[in-house]
């Protein structure tokens, strides 16, 4: 599923329109009957007392993104049947179901007649929805919606920010139409507007074309909206987003669901933003993907599908029956000191956990004798150092250590010392296989000119945190936040190497210019070590033959699923710790 900019999705608008033919009104009819449908579908769910998200999804439809968790069920190959099970699932979308809804060999019946079940409502009319018009084509998409509410048998308002007549072209067609059709009007600030009588709110004020923090009747419009604690639906995003990097200004709408259009954008991702979008169902508009291939669209957002097809990773994961431990691969982990020796012994578990056949873990002597035996398959190399601390002088060892094993993953729990720099590029420069940089190598990183380094042949993963990620492109963290898909594309292309900006909804980037977007994972992995582990888990796909984007990407998404089952194993996120996503792996 890809991701786009407000810029690259009016350049997809304009291709379709002016190389397809395919007129923008047709856009804009497409996006106001599917906003109808997906407020149909949120007022079943209310009506069936709301609840969980599978409660939404059963209430019809099923977006790609809703199937981001099959790997959970252990079924690989289920993406398409899942999403038309959700489909046409209890209460879904179309009249399938009068297919019957057994396996292989139930018959349909001789003769059938189905009819528009997305959009009929069973307790229509005992709805009333408040549509807020904007004057651009956001408002053009809310007025279609509104017409095929009425035609579904539920009350609908038009609440127009600016005087209807200075609607243009698409979006004064569908004014037009609205007002043939007889939709009661108001207009803000002209006519009284009661948002207590309303059952839901049509947010279909501002999209793509917003600018800055909304202005006049759009932010007393917005103000209105929130403080009215009816449920609102959001047309493309929640108006006084930025679209692009997921900035609320105030005030913006906090909805219950958005209604994308097209393509998924960018700051329906990126936090606050994403905050603030509810449910989010991206919905085909007649744009057809291959024009965002075409076009070289970068970002997606990383689902089970991208996974197997753009990036070719086996999610299987299978083993061939003659494999042995040789054959997957040998890890080196060189990590840990006295203070912080914990962080080795998760990236090294780790590492065994994600499938590699070995895992060496190079630590400072003085700290080998203690670490004995806390886990029993690890082998052990002591690399010198003095006082459980790591030297310049340890790096020979390093390489030495290094030679032969299929990755280098260094940085957890590491330290800082006096020569650090020059034995980081030692290693840089040595080191014949992929190389994962992690915590305090990241901020060695940082404090050296590693552009002038020699060019590694074997890729290298970064995998800073926010405030690793501030010190490496010398920002703040709060500007890091402020656009983590913006940023993470432009460093790792800038330094040719494959980037993970972890945090909620981790970014990761690749030399060559694509991003992709994590959304597995939960709040609870806010807690020490899950970092070092998500090191271990990438280092040891690494180690399996996948390549550095294929280890990053399917490494931060096995992590976030093994920290969602943890939880469950656990009840509550709160008590989450960095070796029980280890074990749920
Ligand atoms: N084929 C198509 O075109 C398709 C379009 N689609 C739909 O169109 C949406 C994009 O439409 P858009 O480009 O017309 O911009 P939109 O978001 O409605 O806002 C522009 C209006 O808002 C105003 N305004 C701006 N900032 C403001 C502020 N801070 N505070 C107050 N007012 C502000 C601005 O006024 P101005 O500044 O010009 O006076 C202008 O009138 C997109 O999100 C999707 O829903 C899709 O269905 C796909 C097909
Ligand atoms: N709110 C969140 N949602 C999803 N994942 C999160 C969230 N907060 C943290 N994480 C994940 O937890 C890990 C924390 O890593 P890091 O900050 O390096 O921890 P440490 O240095 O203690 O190991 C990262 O993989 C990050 O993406
Ligand atoms: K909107």
């Amino acid at each position: 599923m890809y991701v786009v900019t407000a810029e690259e999705m009016r350049e997809l608008d304009r291709q379709t329109i002016e190389r397809l033919g395919i007129p923008a009104i047709a856009l804009m009819e497409n996006a106001g009957r599917a906003i109808a449908e997906e407020i149909i579908r949120f007022c079943r769910y209310q009506a069936g007392g709301g609840g969980t998200p599978a409660a939404w999804n059963q209430a019809g439809g099923a977006s790609e993104a809703a199937g981001t968790r099959e790997l959970e069920r252990g079924d690989a190959g289920a993406a398409g049947r899942s999403r038309n099970g959700g489909a046409y699932g209890p209460g879904g979308r179309g009249d399938a179901g009068a297919l019957g809804s057994g396996g292989p060999g139930v018959q349909p019946p001789g003769f059938s007649v189905s009819g528009d079940a997305a959009l009929t409502l069973e307790h229509a009319g005992a709805e009333h929805w408040l549509v807020l018009v904007g004057k651009g084509n956001n408002g053009g998409d809310g007025l279609a919606a509104a017409r095929h509410l009425r035609e579904a048998g539920i009350a609908v308002t038009l609440v127009y920010a600016a005087a209807p007549e200075s609607l243009a072209g698409e979006a004064a067609l569908q004014q037009n139409a609205a007002a043939a059709m007889g939709l009661p009007a108001a207009v803000y600030g002209r006519d009284r507007v009661d948002f207590a009588a309303c059952s839901g709110i049509l947010d279909a004020l501002l999209g793509t074309g917003s600018a800055g923090a909304p202005r006049g009747a759009y932010a007393e419009l917005i103000a209105a909206a929130n403080g009215s604690g009816k449920p609102i639906v959001s047309a493309d995003i929640p108006s006084g987003l930025d679209a692009d990097t997921g900035r609320a200004h105030e005030p913006y709408i906090h909805a219950a669901v958005t209604v994308c259009l097209a393509f998924l954008k960018r700051g329906l991702l990126q936090y606050p933003g994403a905050a603030s979008a509810g449910q989010v169902v991206v919905r085909s508009i007649g744009i057809p993907a291959a024009l965002a291939r075409e076009s070289g669209v970068p970002a997606s957002l990383l689902t089970p599908e991208v996974l197997r097809t753009r990036l070719q990773v086996d999610v299987s994961r299978r083993r061939s029956p003659e494999g042995h431990k040789g054959t997957y691969g040998h890890v080196l982990v060189a990590a840990g000191t006295l203070s912080m020796s914990g962080a080795g012994l998760l990236a090294s578990r780790a590492a065994l956990r994600a499938g590699c056949g070995l895992v060496t873990w190079a630590l400072p002597t003085m700290l080998l004798p203690y670490v004995i035996g806390a886990a029993p398959e690890l082998m052990l190399a002591a690399a010198g150092g003095e006082n459980g601390a790591w030297s310049a002088g340890t790096a020979a060892e390093v390489l030495r250590l290094s030679s032969g094993r299929d990755v280098t993953a260094v940085g957890p729990g590491l330290g800082r010392f006096e020569g650090d720099g020059e034995w980081l590029r030692a290693l840089w420069e040595g080191i014949e296989a992929p190389l994962v940089i992690d915590a305090d190598a990241l901020n060695i990183l940082a404090d050296s000119e590693y552009g002038s380094w020699a060019s590694r042949r074997h890729p290298v993963i970064l995998t800073p945190h926010p405030g690793e990620m501030a010190r490496l492109a010398r920002l703040s963290t709060a500007e890091v936040q402020r656009d983590r898909i913006g940023l993470a594309l432009t460093y790792a292309r800038e330094h040719g190497v494959t980037l993970v900006l972890k945090g909620a909804h981790t970014v990761i980037a690749t030399p060559e210019g694509e991003a992709y977007v994590n959304i597995t994972g939960h709040p609870g992995m806010g807690t020490g070590g899950v970092g070092d582990v998500l090191t271990g888990i990438i280092a040891g796909l690494l180690a399996q033959g996948l390549n550095a984007v294929q280890a990053a990407a399917f490494g931060v998404y096995l992590h976030g699923l093994a920290g969602e089952r943890a939880v469950r194993l656990r009840h509550d996120p709160a008590a989450l710790t960095a070796g029980d996503i280890i074990e749920a792996l």
